[in-house]
């Protein structure tokens, strides 16, 4: 037999307050109790009407003694109420418990829905970088369910366990070979069927795992099907979804196979069992007819009771496959968490200065001895061929990524000592893949955040040099800009990007590409309104372009190339972008 799954089912009941497992437990307990005393009724019933009548021993004799010694008389009402009053109460209790695990059940699912959310929205980026992020949609759909199905099923278990103990101590208190009996006979049944809770186990984690493989990939290709469409490469994937299905198709049969096998198995191995003792128990140990009558029907309950903890156990097993690799996330994501806002709050009224920054991914340098300053209320550049570093620069100041060597300084204090919750804050960020959600523009801008009302909605629009375009809409700021924005032409998107950075009034704005999608003069007014902006606001920019109208803009041009600076010009902004524009340092220059 494998090993009991103790730890995974501590560790599911372990997700809500203890105690209020202890009580849901401690009213199993007693309904159980409750039982045990209704069935020990049926003893001196049983023995009053078999041959050895009137004069009962053993253990009915001592029922009817302790029941003289409470003064009430031991007749056949008192011990039909006592059989009854104990089932009413037991169903009674059982009741109130398995409420608390309805409840319970809703509580761990919630739980660990909340708490995977919340790990994955507390990770590092570098996290995400690496994860096929539309798995996660499994994740917190369908598998947090199922999560809590495990408490369910896992309590189920213990209420079936406890009432295998009660018949066994009932079967002991009659004779102990009686007790051995039917412990042996749950032995048997356990090592029979075990191996039905294992292919259900093994069963539901390949589930698991083809679902949360399928469901990723189909979500990934969906946010980027128009190229797949538009090049007719769509059909191809058709195939590698065929093939994860026809695996969750054969694991699901297996664990439809083993669940009915276990429920199946069960009654003739009942039977088979009850006709073995019964013979026994009348032909070798001479037992009276009414101690058998109790003894067929104790070991009955004792049987089915293990086998349904069997089938609860199952269900533990299929739905553990869904607890774990949801914990696990949840684990990975916490393993990746940023680190907590202790730092100081930030000030920045001098600027951004990088020293001698490096930074590898792997053995793979990517930053070589960057240095450069952006100062406050300036408008920089950073420029140069595609993949010189200037986003991982952009990503270095954010914290996205931690520098491997060197310092990246806020008014002189070094990144990790600040807190970057509020330096984040401080910063309007419009990135080079613009992402919108499918809601309203001014949900878009304001990201859902009450303090921004119609007129900061507005005035980031006009910043953005999209009020023009928002206007024309016959719905305006209420206007559902479609799944991550299709509704919105590419410059829209831009400019409602740049909308959204805006509205918060940043101190600092970084530009990734952002006017790349524009025509020349709605990029020209941008660029306009962003340098008057810079001027009477006094937000420092930090522009990564590759576009001449942002250099023009500049007062600082940056030049990377291989992920190392090439040259720093300060320039006068409005002059042309040519060389001599401004005093050029070079790299090795201790401008920093
Ligand atoms: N997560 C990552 N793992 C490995 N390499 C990475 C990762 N992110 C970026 N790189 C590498 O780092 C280098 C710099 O990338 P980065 O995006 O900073 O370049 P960039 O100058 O912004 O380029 P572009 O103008 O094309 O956006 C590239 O060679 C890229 O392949």
């Amino acid at each position: 037999m494998r090993k009991l799954p103790f730890a995974a089912l501590r560790r599911i009941v372990t997700v809500i307050p203890l105690n209020r497992t202890y009580m849901t437990l401690f009213c199993l307990v007693m309904a159980g109790a409750a039982e045990g005393f209704g069935v020990a009724s049926l003893l001196p019933l049983l023995s009053a009407i078999g041959p050895e009548g009137g004069s009962p021993k053993g253990i009915s004799g001592k029922i009817i003694t302790f029941v003289q010694g409470l003064g009430i008389a031991p007749t056949l009402g008192f011990f039909l109420l006592v059989l009854v009053g104990g089932m009413v109460l037991k169903a009674l209790l059982t009741l109130v418990a398995m409420h608390r695990v309805g409840r319970a059940t809703a509580d761990v699912a919630n739980k660990m829905r909340l708490d995977l959310i919340d790990s994955l929205l507390a990770a590092r980026w570098s996290y995400y970088v690496r994860q096929p992020v539309g798995r996660f949609s499994a994740a917190l759909s369908s598998e947090a369910s199922q999560a809590g199905e495990a408490y369910n099923a896992a309590a189920k278990f213990a209420a079936e366990m406890i009432q295998v103990l009660t018949y066994a101590a009932i079967a002991t208190l009659i004779s102990w070979r009686l007790g051995v009996l039917s412990l042996a006979i749950g032995l048997v049944m356990v090592l029979t069927l075990n191996r039905f809770v294992t292919i259900a186990k093994r069963t539901a984690r390949k589930q698991k795992r083809h679902i949360r493989t399928m469901v990723g990939g189909l979500v990934d290709l969906l946010v980027g099907i128009k190229p797949m469409k538009a090049m007719g490469r769509h059909a191809r994937f058709q195939t590698l979804f065929e093939r994860d299905a026809d695996r969750i198709r054969t694991a699901q049969r297996k664990q439809a196979y083993a669940r009915e096998a276990n429920k199946a198995l069960q009654e003739p191995i009942l039977a088979i069992c009850l006709a073995g003792v019964i013979y026994i128990a009348v032909g070798f140990w001479e037992m009276p007819p009414g101690q058998v009558l109790v003894m067929a029907l104790l070991l009955a309950r004792v049987v089915t009771s293990i086998g349904k903890a069997q089938q609860a156990l199952q269900a533990v097993r299929i739905a553990q496959a869904s607890f774990t690799a949801i914990a696990n996330t949840i684990d990975a994501a916490r393993a990746m968490r940023e680190p907590s806002p202790l730092g100081k709050t930030p000030t920045f009224d001098k600027g951004i200065t990088f020293r001698d920054v490096s930074f590898t991914i792997g053995d793979t340098p990517i930053l070589t001895g960057v240095s450069f300053e952006a100062p406050k209320g300036k408008v920089t550049t950073i420029t140069g061929p595609s993949g010189a570093g200037k986003t991982t620069a952009v990503d270095l100041l954010l914290g996205l990524h931690e520098r491997t060597s060197g310092d990246v300084l806020i008014d002189g204090v070094p990144l990790p000592e600040i807190d970057l919750a509020t330096w984040r804050k401080m910063t309007g960020y419009v990135p080079q893949e613009l992402i919108l959600f499918h809601d309203t523009l001014r949900a878009n801008i304001t990201l859902g955040q009450p303090e921004f009302d119609d007129d900061d909605v507005m005035r980031a629009l006009e910043q953005a040099g999209a009020s023009g375009f928002v206007a024309e809409l016959p719905e305006g700021l209420d206007t559902i800009v479609g799944e991550r924005g299709a509704r919105l032409s590419g410059g829209q998107r831009q400019r409602v990007s740049i909308a959204r950075a805006l509205v918060h009034r940043p101190q600092l704005l970084i530009l990734d590409e952002a006017t790349t999608a524009l025509d020349p003069e709605t990029e020209a007014n941008i660029v306009r309104n962003v340098l008057e902006l810079s001027r009477t606001t006094g937000v420092t920019v930090l522009a990564i372009s590759h576009q001449p109208a942002w250099e023009r803009a500049s007062d600082n041009v940056v030049r990377l190339s291989s992920g190392r600076v090439l040259s720093v010009e300060r320039r006068d902004p409005g002059a042309p972008a040519s060389a001599g524009a401004g005093p050029r340092l070079r790299a090795a220059d201790p401008l920093a």
